[in-house]
């Protein structure tokens, strides 16, 4: 079975389990996966640093970079909270996309850039519109605004039209296993299940089915040649002081704005904003090389 097809299988079956089961587990189950498969696939960014730089430069150099971007993030989030979330919201836009696109197509240039960005914005934009009323509680907390539905329904149409003029830009740009139908199917099967789940399973779902688990299998290949179940456990031995790092950070910014009265969703995406940055950056050059 190739990996889309897997993809898409376990895509089906997780729809099918959210109609079986209530929020509270799909609440649950969106952690769980989240804090394991979701957070490893961030940990091992310094290892892909050592890669990319083909061991040049010292490891202290890069992790203490990596700290000073995150700490930065989280300054930003305080001082400009909005910016901030502007930003990061068009990064992880770009980074989704990516990670979709990168292995379909033959050459990065400008319009296939603009496709993953397109993309990106596309999927955020289904997932706001379709949980408009909690997207909005989570984003009052972070920023202190409220946006309302049509801000969140003119996102997805500017991903649907951004999607559609660079997809067409790129036809001659895919490989020659590019399944069109398979990809229109995706986003049907998308705006669906965004519909009828709720908001942080919807997330899950996207994030860790059709981005962790596809980033992970590239990623074990560029560390160790190909991903089978032992490079996947080397892969976790050497991610596992960084994935603790960040539950202990998790767990700690949860205890100390705990007298805030914030969901704990809300410092939750607050935490994975603060993370992401360093990740993308690193995930741009791996994709690009
Ligand atoms: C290495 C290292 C480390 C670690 C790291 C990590 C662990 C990472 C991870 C990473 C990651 C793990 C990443 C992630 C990403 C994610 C993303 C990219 C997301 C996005 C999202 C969004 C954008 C959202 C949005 C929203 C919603 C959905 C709803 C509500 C509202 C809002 C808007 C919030 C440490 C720090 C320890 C130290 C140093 C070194």
């Amino acid at each position: 079975m190739n990996f889309p097809t897997f993809n898409l299988i376990l895509t089906v079956f997780l729809f099918w389990l959210t109609i079986q089961i209530d929020a509270s587990h799909e609440e649950y189950l969106s952690y769980f996966f989240i804090l394991t498969v979701g957070i490893i696939h961030g940990s091992n960014d310094i290892s892909l640093i050592k890669v990319l730089t083909r061991n040049t430069g010292s490891l202290k150099k890069y992790l203490l970079l990596y700290v000073v971007v995150i700490l930065a993030t989280i300054v930003a989030f305080v001082s400009f909270p909005s910016l901030a979330l502007f930003f990061f919201i068009i990064v992880s836009c770009y980074h989704f996309g990516e990670q979709h696109f990168h292995n379909q197509v033959q050459s990065q240039n400008t319009f296939s850039r603009l496709l993953f960005f397109g993309y990106g914005v596309l999927i955020f934009g289904l997932l706001f519109y379709f949980n408009s009323e909690n997207t909005s509680i989570i984003i009052n907390e972070l920023i202190g605004h409220t946006l309302n539905e049509n801000y969140f329904l003119w996102f997805m149409i500017a991903g649907a039209i951004l999607t559609l003029v660079f997809f067409i830009h790129s036809i001659r740009n895919f490989k020659s296993s590019f399944n069109y139908f398979q990809e229109l199917f995706l986003i049907l099967l998308f705006a669906i299940l965004f519909k009828m789940a709720a908001l942080l399973w919807a997330f899950a779902i996207y994030f860790i089915v059709w981005h962790s688990i596809p980033s992970l299998v590239d990623q074990i290949g560029a560390l160790y040649g190909k991903s089978n179940k032992l490079n996947v456990i080397q892969y976790i031995k050497s991610s596992f002081v960084y994935w603790l790092i960040s539950i202990a950070g998790l767990y700690i910014l949860y205890y100390t704005t705990s007298y805030f009265e914030i969901q704990f969703v809300t410092i939750f995406f607050a935490f994975l904003a603060a993370i992401t940055i360093p990740h993308v950056v690193v995930m741009y050059f791996l994709n690009k090389n």
